[in-house]
């Protein structure tokens, strides 16, 4: 039975994921590939509540909170795993904006092998292809700022978080195997590695 491949694009805030996932997807649609672009955070019907969590254990950090915030995101995976993956053409090529290798970069108390073991035990789907997105932090720290909603209203305020953020991401990705993409010089560049990765993928559409 064939099922759609599932790519996820996942990194520290300003790494450009959701500028790549477009140029990704406008290349294999140029190849007739059927795409179906997902985020993480549009999919999930209770992501309203659980950022709550995350602006308040990123105000008063605390293991007990970060836990729940974990198991909170997991069940949103577990739902979409099961009530919207499930419903894509076979034939497709899914492009995900943020799943669970997310967790790497913003959680600081729950080690992230514990992470895994919550999705793994709530039936998460597991990419076909990790992808994780990064540049230097100074990069990925200023594009961040420069965007309209600006730094005010999210939850890493400081530069420092945010280098913490992408050495324990890289750490997790070297670490799982995962596919690294540099996005820091041209974006051409990023694009073509993630599409000829997408295309090793034994099974491609
Ligand atoms: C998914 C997630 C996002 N964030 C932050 C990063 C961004 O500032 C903001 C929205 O992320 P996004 O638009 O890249 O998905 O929320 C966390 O702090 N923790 C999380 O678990």
């Amino acid at each position: 039975m064939s099922r759609p491949l599932f790519v996820s694009l996942d990194g520290p805030k300003g790494a450009g994921k959701t500028t790549l996932l477009e140029a990704i997807a406008k290349v294999l649609r140029a190849d007739s590939k059927k795409v179906i672009r997902l985020s993480e955070k549009k999919s999930d019907p209770f992501r309203g509540d659980t950022m709550a969590l995350v602006n308040q254990s990123a105000r008063n950090p605390d293991l007990d909170l970060e836990r729940e915030i974990c198991e909170r995101l997991a069940d949103s995976r577990a739902w979409i795993s099961r009530h919207v993956l499930t419903q894509q053409p076979p034939d497709s090529i899914i492009l995900m904006d943020r799943w669970y290798p997310s967790d790497a970069a913003f959680r600081r108390k729950v080690p992230f092998s514990e992470i895994l073991q919550l999705n793994i035990d709530r039936n998460v789907r597991a990419p076909d292809l990790h992808v994780g997105v990064v540049t230097t932090p100074e990069i990925s720290w200023a594009r961040a700022a420069s965007r309209s909603r600006g730094l005010g209203s999210t939850v890493i305020h400081k530069v420092e978080e945010h280098v913490a953020c992408t050495q324990a991401f890289e750490r997790e990705v070297a670490s799982h195997g995962w596919i690294l993409c540099r996005n820091e010089g041209m974006i051409e560049e990023a694009t073509m590695q993630v599409i000829s990765e997408i295309y090793k993928v034994p099974g491609c559409p």
